[in-house]
């Protein structure tokens, strides 16, 4: 059994508290990812898990095994670093194999770990290269041979893509679902990166000032957000929010009411340009960024707030045309004065 449950977790530095109770439970096998904006304490609870921290307070156990003042090294996981930390001085081979040494595992059992990882990792051929000779995704994916090697309960990524241009990202994104496809192991993952949160992970955990603020599918989060910040932090670019009052009466034209909600979302994928006046909204197109794919509109309404659109279709209007905004009712979320979810028309399918 490698389930992690985490009780009321907390951390402090000094006075400070920057885990303020934590309860989750991840599932045996499951690919759980941690996001937030910087400082919400992603690094610190994957850290707490690793045993690179200790736990002020609050339960944390893998499997069915307490492991609060268990030693890092005795907790069956494995981290793999932003930085990859590689020893610059050892090859490949040796890399990987460090750890098993120091362990002390029998040399003939250490090398076949370490050529079934470099197999599954397609490194054979820069075994005995120094990181200095590989390219940054070559020395990621040592580093995940390197966390291999130790059949890990846990596997455990403090954002491990970081340092890596945008092409070698999406292989090395690639690579780590193969991987935990294949291992089935338990992963825990922090990234800053909405993408690899989306593709990568079968529960999303929104951290925020060292709470949780809801944990999901990907879906889930996307399509029914709990509150206006993980509406606004999930989805990128992010949901437009406009205040309930100034849009009630253009949707009351059209059989809408918004009833006690405080602000109505809408994110930028589901607005549509119409051009027969028939939409719900009007306004004027302040900056239009061509992306290839898709150009985002900088719309500036008739109540004088600004809406982002993205427009994937033809006839993209220029810059200060009169146009005009539609959304399928299904897709809007209303909210309280609290920023809470209220009324959700959708269901995850
Ligand atoms: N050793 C430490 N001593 C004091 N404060 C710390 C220490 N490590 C982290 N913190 C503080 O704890 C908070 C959480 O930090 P953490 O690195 O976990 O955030 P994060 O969500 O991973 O951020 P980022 O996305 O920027 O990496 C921050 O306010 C940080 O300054």
């Amino acid at each position: 059994m490698t389930s992690l449950q985490l009780h009321n977790l907390k951390k402090r530095f000094g006075s400070t508290e920057v885990i303020r109770g934590v309860d989750l439970a991840i599932e045996d096998g499951e690919f759980v990812v941690f996001v937030g904006p910087s400082g919400c304490g992603k690094s610190t609870l994957l850290r707490m898990i690793s045993g690179l921290e200790d736990i002020t307070e609050g339960e944390l156990y893998i499997g069915d095994r307490l492991i609060n003042d268990v030693q890092a090294a005795q907790r069956g996981v494995a981290m793999v670093f932003q930085s990859y930390a590689l020893y610059p001085h050892l090859t490949v081979r040796q890399n990987m194999g460090f750890g098993l040494k120091v362990r002390k595992v029998p040399a003939d059992e250490a090398e076949q770990r370490v050529n079934e990882a470099a197999a599954s990792l397609k490194l054979e051929a820069l075994l005995h290269r120094y990181p200095r000779e590989l390219s940054g995704g070559q020395r990621q994916r040592v580093a995940i041979g390197r966390a291999i090697v130790g059949h890990p309960q846990v596997f455990l990524f403090d954002e491990p893509l970081s340092n890596l241009d945008a092409e070698l990202r999406v292989h090395m994104r690639a690579e780590i679902a193969a991987l935990h496809k294949k291992l089935g192991n338990t992963m825990v993952y922090v990234t800053h990166d909405q993408i690899e949160a989306m593709t990568l992970a079968d529960k999303i955990v929104v951290l925020r000032d060292g709470l949780i603020e809801q944990v999901g599918t990907p879906r889930e989060l996307y399509e029914r957000p709990g509150n206006l910040f993980v509406a606004q932090f999930i989805g990128s670019p992010r949901m437009n929010v406009l205040p309930a009052a100034s849009v009630e009466r253009q949707f009351a034209a059209y059989g809408l009411k918004i009833g006690s909600a405080h602000g109505v979302g809408m994110r930028p994928e589901h607005l549509s340009v119409v051009y027969t006046g028939a939409g719900m909204l009007r306004g004027t197109v302040l900056i239009s960024e061509y992306t290839g794919a898709a150009t985002l509109l900088h719309i500036e309404l008739e109540s004088g707030e600004t809406a982002l659109v993205i427009h994937n279709g033809q006839n993209t209007p220029q810059v200060d045309d009169a146009v005009a905004l539609a959304i399928d009712p299904e897709n809007l979320h209303f909210f309280d004065e609290k920023g809470q979810a209220i009324r959700p028309l959708r269901r995850a399918a």
